[in-house]
């Protein structure tokens, strides 16, 4: 799965050779600390861009017919290898198994209306937008395939805006869209304002009056981008 053409991986950051809508994301990149004013949204992936629960219980079933399994409706909390181990436990190894295996993180369909949200938040003004989403530690397969899914639907020039990381807390930025209820790390006071994203594992879950949500890509993003401009 290698898109990129030669001309466009021999293009660096700031350069104007790139169609719309890219070339506006690279002309960002190179402007933004210059103005200092620009909106910065870090957008994860699993759960919020990519379907990774849907993916998971459909390759889950295939490969594990006879074994019971949990509905997305029945889902609560975000670790899907915990739920189901308490259903029984040798099933947590099975689960791990299933994100484990290669083609799981490509196979992964789009949620609705988000790699359309993110598209058009790229070409937004004063604005830069980031894929900001933890790989797993089995190595192998998840970070090359999390690229290759951001270049198949965002397209090649969407690969500068990856961030692959453990820690988000150590990542600056004014707003974080992410479906994790706890997103914790080595810094206490991360800069950004963490936007729940409405998952099947976390929509039953009470939030603090502070907090908000993002229900779906129908929601209001748009408006939560407007809150956060100066
Ligand atoms: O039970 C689980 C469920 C998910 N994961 C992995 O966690 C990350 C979540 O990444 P985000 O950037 O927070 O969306 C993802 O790589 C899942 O595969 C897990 O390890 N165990
Ligand atoms: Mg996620």
């Amino acid at each position: 799965m290698l898109l990129c053409t030669t001309a466009t991986r021999l293009l660096g950051r700031g350069k104007t050779l790139l169609p719309d809508p890219f070339k506006r994301i690279a002309m960002n990149m190179s402007s933004s600390s210059a103005a200092g004013k620009r909106l910065r949204v870090l957008v994860d992936m699993d759960g919020v861009l990519a379907d990774f629960e849907g993916g998971f219980l459909k390759k889950y079933r295939a490969r594990y017919p006879d074994d019971p399994f949990i509905t997305l409706d029945d889902r609560r909390g975000f670790w899907v290898s915990l739920q189901y181990g308490q259903l029984r436990s040798d099933l947590s190894e099975k689960a791990i198994s299933i994100w484990e295996s290669k083609g799981f993180f490509m196979d992964l369909d789009p949620l609705p209306g988000g790699v359309e949200a993110v598209k058009e938040m790229a070409r937004m003004d004063d604005t830069d937008v980031f894929i900001c989403t933890s790989p797993i530690k089995h190595y192998k397969h998840c970070p090359y395939e999390k690229y290759a899914w951001v270049e198949k639907h965002l397209g090649c020039d969407f690969l500068e805006q990856v961030i692959l990381t453990r820690d988000k807390t150590l990542v600056a930025g004014d707003l974080l869209i992410d479906d994790k209820p706890d997103i914790q790390g080595v810094e206490p006071t991360p800069t950004w304002e963490h936007i729940l994203f409405t998952a099947c594992h976390n929509q039953h879950l009470s939030i603090s009056p502070s907090q908000r949500r993002l229900l779906s890509w129908s929601d209001d993003w748009r408006g939560i981008l407007d809150s956060k401009r100066k």
